[in-house]
């Protein structure tokens, strides 16, 4: 059967009687080929259809469907990409990257159409001596119209200092595993969900809008397999607290599609997809089709890190995000809008592995970078 060009098909089905929605597609061809049909094909649709009757059940003969959606999901038509390139890409670099060059990196992302760059975290120094000059850094960014700029904080003492320094928009962070809660903040889950708590509250007093991360969501460093109903009772939590959005972390890259796809389906029975955003590592190079099995499920707001930079210092294994340009790629290829200028993507991308002095860990940033770089 060829489907090439067509617009719609015609499908033959039977449905349930009480069940009205439940449609059981039986074959699918147009008229103009139906009678191309074998005769074995027309006995056996004569013989379901009297079966149909017997058994009170609806045989519908043909309906005209619109090809598209029995082709592809009904995948978003336009995407928010988090960068998390300045916190999550640099939090685990050895060496310290020096203030001006954040800032310069940080400006570089926001010249490419980016809406959301997380900056930096307001965490303590001794745990994360590479975020210490986070007052620094976010003071000194160019803050352009349209673009927020949220921050890591862990505790109300961070959110002081991220009110002092002027931020409208952060990020608390917990765990759906008691180990990786103990190890990440010091804390277990119920007790990061009390300081949550009183760090909501206090950003509502400011003005402040609060996004939760929920990390090792499909594996967990230290326990193995974290259950994706205890993933969703922490979502159900920090949803409850008055986070605007839920970002689940495949913190280790772990999961595959299938994984990511009983993540998000428990998660969805408490939380709209719409609130809710994926924030996969690319350990095991599962990052872009665990982002396209969310993208099925009607997620539409996706983190990522140019160059493919990252990883939590404490989480042992973890490698970097998923690489920005390699989802900007996917995205753009599937005609999903992002509102992001490759090229620069591409600039910034380039100018911190420059500053890092490493390799792009972006397949697309490496097929592309020598083209934009030829005169
Ligand atoms: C939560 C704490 C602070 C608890 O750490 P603690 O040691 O239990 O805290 P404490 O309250 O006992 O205080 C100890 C010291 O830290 C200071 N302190 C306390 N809080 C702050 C603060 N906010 N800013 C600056 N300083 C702070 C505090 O003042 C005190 O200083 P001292 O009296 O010893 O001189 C610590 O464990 C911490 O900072 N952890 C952060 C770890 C981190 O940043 N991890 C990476 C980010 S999470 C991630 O990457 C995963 C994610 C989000 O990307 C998603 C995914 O991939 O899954």
């Amino acid at each position: 059967m060829r489907l090439c060009g067509a617009q719609y098909i015609y499908v033959r089905y039977f449905r349930l009687v009480s069940v009205s929605y439940l449609k059981l597609t039986m074959l699918t061809c147009s008229p103009a080929t139906a009678s191309a049909n074998t005769a074995s094909n027309a006995k056996t649709f004569a013989l379901l259809a009297e079966l149909c009757k017997e058994r009170r059940i609806e045989w519908i003969e043909w309906e005209k469907v619109p090809l598209r959606s029995l082709s592809t999901p009904a995948f978003p038509r336009r995407v928010r990409i988090v960068e998390v390139g300045p916190r999550d890409g640099l939090q685990n670099e050895p060496e310290f990257v020096p203030t001006p060059c954040k800032v310069e990196f940080i400006n570089r992302l926001s010249r490419s159409g980016l809406q959301t760059i997380e900056a930096t975290s307001f965490v303590s120094p001794k745990w994360v001596p590479q975020m210490a000059d986070h007052s620094a850094v976010f003071s000194q960014i160019d803050k352009r119209p349209g673009i927020s700029y949220p921050v890591l904080v862990p505790n109300v003492k961070g959110l002081e200092a991220a009110i002092s320094a002027g931020v409208k928009e952060i990020a608390i962070f917990g765990a759906a595993s008691e180990t990786f809660s103990q190890k990440n903040i010091n804390c277990s889950i119920a007790e990061s969900l009390q300081r949550f708590q009183n760090v909501v509250n206090l950003s509502k007093e400011h003005g402040i809008k609060v996004r939760g991360y929920i990390s090792c969501v499909c594996g967990c460093p230290y326990e193995g397999q974290v259950s994706p109903v205890a993933v969703a009772k922490v979502a159900r939590q920090m949803y409850d607290l008055g986070c605007y959005e839920i970002s689940l972390g495949d913190t280790i890259g772990v999961g595959t599609p299938l994984s990511m796809r009983a993540v998000l389906e428990e998660v969805l029975k408490i939380i709209p997809p719409n609130a809710i955003a994926v924030h996969c590592h690319d350990t095991y190079g599962q990052a872009l089709p665990n982002i396209l099995t969310a993208l099925e499920m009607g997620i539409a707001v996706v983190d990522a890190s140019v160059a493919g930079l990252g990883g939590c210092p404490y989480a042992n294994g973890a490698s970097g995000n998923v690489a920005t340009e390699d989802v900007v790629y996917m995205l753009q290829g599937m005609q999903i809008d992002t509102g992001i200028d490759m090229r620069q993507l591409l600039s910034a991308a380039d100018y911190i592995c420059t500053v890092l002095k490493k390799q792009t860990n972006s397949k697309a940033g490496r097929a592309l970078l020598p083209k934009l770089k030829s005169p």
